[in-house]
């Protein structure tokens, strides 16, 4: 999961439910006027009611303005009662619109080959619940803030003015100095949650391999990473409940300092021809309305306001929302893929000199690993199990990264690629093709969510899925993967990625659960298709419709056109001799089925162990 948050401002993403729903919040903003009625009257009813009621010597007309006052309290709540529930059909529906981009970031980083973190997913839907909670917090907050204040200044203005002079500043500047702490204590509230979240991965990585460290005898290594991600997470801790303190100046100056003012002023006031009942009233305005908003906006945005704005930075660096579809194209364009005009974006593979090991101390898998795909290029994977096939197409997929050396997809790193323009590079389709429950067409359809109909369909012809999808009773069928075999999940893959934008096609051992036959067809349609294809093979059949051959072998690395290769490396020799002397299966074809590159069944067709 990403630790920082990305450079998106919060302020456009949370005034967005309320956009969406323009008719909530007109009802909203008339019922928070309603609401700030007794702020509004406050001070004024304090003013009449001294002045014309308990100074003037009628305590009786003091106590009815009193009791017009209550009138305005039992309207305000009355309203605040009708306010409620538009708050939450506006917060509710922007839950729901965080937990469908967390599902959908999954579902996207699945079905393009990527590993998903299950735990980091639960823990993103928990903090799309804190943020639903904060959200609605923070907007009960500064919409009381707005309505108090609001409706206290006006009512000054009115009352006098000139009081106005001696509120208004030090409001403003008690204001200003929390937005600027307000931002300083986001990023230690976000150092504080990165650094827990450290933790919890070490204590998890630990508890998981507790024998193994035992066995190895690392306890006080473990024990010194574990001690120096807590020392990290403490001083993260510090250092934002040093900011804390800051937050009572802030108060002070905003809501204290004003009726400190207020006060030594007050005879002075009084001497300029002010009421003693407008001086009162202008205290009550400043007790009973500015200061509680404030402390309300500084204790609520200092809380709930932080965790709203680093929780929803990270759910939005996790999964950010998929940029939007570019339109349908001329129905001449609509029977195949047009990779390279929905992604007209370099798509070229280099390897340079790339090192990669599975975990500190592991023996490398690729040492110095050089490798060039141009675009356009087919090249098919050939080695025994083990060797590094797969690692080889996570490396250039960018699921992996390597140790040392550089990849570049593009000219571009793919790992640091963002998730979408990877997608829009290449589509990694592994062994275990992966398929959710819904709609056959959503699933056909999930990395081209544009393509129309006869598009799906003549992607299905094409990669030779059309009778299970007849079988499955039509492309709008709802499906269980839990019903389906592995071939038949995996022909779902491959039409997925066939009509994938992605003009670099990685297919890992993704034919494996076919027949020969099925396994051609579709490889044959990949071919055709406009773009790169690299074939992890796993028959050797692969490799002889591939243009160029990567023979891992362990000890080794050969690569060149078939030929080549042939003369080059005794493996593929022994592959591809194996193949061509079993004269009843060439003859078929069929026979490629015999003779798995990549498991077990290498070591019966007597390949020397010492090459794998
Ligand atoms: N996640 C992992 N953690 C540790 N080691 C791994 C991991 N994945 C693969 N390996 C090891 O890395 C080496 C290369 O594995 P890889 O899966 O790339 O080989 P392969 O040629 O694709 O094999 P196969 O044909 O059986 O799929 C193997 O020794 C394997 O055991």
């Amino acid at each position: 999961m990403s630790a920082g948050p990305p450079n998106e401002a919060l302020l456009p993403l949370l005034v967005a439910p309320l956009r969406a729903r323009p008719g909530r919040l007109l009802r909203l903003v008339l019922w928070s006027l309603v609401e700030a009625v007794p702020a509004l009257l406050a001070g004024h009813v304090v003013a009449l009611a001294v002045d014309r009621g308990f100074a003037a010597g009628h305590p009786l007309r003091g106590l009815a303005w009193l009791a017009l006052m209550g009138l305005g309290v039992f309207a305000g709540t009355w309203a605040t009662r009708q306010a409620y529930p538009l708050l939450a059909e506006v917060v509710e529906p922007f839950r729901d619109d965080l937990v469908r981009q967390v599902a959908q970031g999954s579902l996207r980083q699945a079905v393009s080959g990527r590993s998903v973190d299950a735990s980091g997913v639960s823990r993103l839907t928990l903090q799309v619940e804190m943020v639903r909670e904060a959200y609605a917090g923070v907007l009960m907050v500064v919409r009381g803030f707005l309505l108090t204040v609001g409706g206290a200044l006006i009512g000054m203005v009115f009352l006098a003015p000139l009081v106005l002079l001696l509120v208004a500043p030090p409001l403003l500047a008690g204001l200003a100095l929390f937005l600027v702490l307000l931002r300083r204590m986001a990023t230690a509230q976000r150092d504080v949650i990165v650094a827990d979240e450290r933790v919890a991965e070490t204590v998890g990585a630990a508890c998981a391999a507790v024998r193994d460290i035992a066995a190895c005898g690392a306890e006080s290594g473990v024990r010194d990473h574990l001690a120096e991600r807590i020392d990290a997470q403490a001083a993260a801790s510090r250092r934002l409940a040093a900011l804390m303190p800051a937050r009572v100046l802030c108060l002070v100056v905003a809501g204290w300092l004003p009726l400190l003012l207020l006060l030594v002023a007050a005879p002075g006031l009084r001497a300029g021809g002010l009421s003693t009942g407008a001086v009162l009233g202008a205290v009550t305005y400043v007790m009973s309305g500015l200061q509680p908003a404030v402390r309300s906006l500084i204790q609520g945005l200092g809380g709930s306001g932080l965790r709203l704005a680093v929780a929803l930075r990270r759910i939005r660096a996790a999964y950010p929302p998929p940029s939007p579809q570019p339109g349908p194209k001329e129905d001449s364009a609509r029977t195949l893929p047009q990779p390279r005009t929905t992604a007209p974006t370099a798509y070229d593979v280099a390897l340079t000199a790339v090192t990669f090991a599975y975990g500190v101390g592991a023996d490398p898998v690729f040492r110095d690993l050089d490798l060039t795909l141009p675009e356009g290029g087919h090249l098919a994977v050939v080695g025994p199990s083990g060797i590094g096939k797969s690692t080889l197409a996570g490396l250039i997929s960018g699921t992996l990264e390597p140790e040392s050396g550089q990849i570049r997809l593009g000219g571009h790193p793919p790992g640091a690629l963002p998730p979408e323009a990877l997608s829009a590079r290449r589509v990694l389709v592994p062994q275990e093709a992966y398929v959710f429950s819904g709609s056959l067409m959503d699933n056909l359809r999930y990395l081209r969510p544009d393509a129309c109909e006869d598009e799906v369909v003549a992607a299905v012809e094409a990669v030779g899925a059309a009778p299970l999808v007849t079988r499955l009773g039509g492309i709008g069928t709802l499906i269980d993967p839990a019903t389906l075999s592995s071939g038949e999940r995996q022909q779902i893959a491959l039409v997925r990625a066939y009509l994938s934008p992605a003009p670099l096609v990685v297919l890992d051992e993704a034919t494996c659960h076919l027949d020969p036959a099925a396994e051609a067809r579709a490889e044959e349609a990949f071919t055709r298709r406009p773009g790169s294809l690299v074939v992890v093979a796993h028959r050797i059949s692969s490799a002889l419709r591939a243009r160029h051959v990567l023979v891992l072998d362990g000890s080794r690395v050969v690569s060149g056109a078939h030929q080549e290769v042939l003369e080059r490396s005794p493996l593929y020799r022994d592959l591809v001799g194996y193949w061509s002397d079993d004269d009843e299966l060439s003859e078929t074809g069929a026979g490629n089925e015999e003779v798995p590159v990549g498991n077990d069944v290498v070591v019966r067709a007597n390949l020397p162990r010492s090459r794998s």
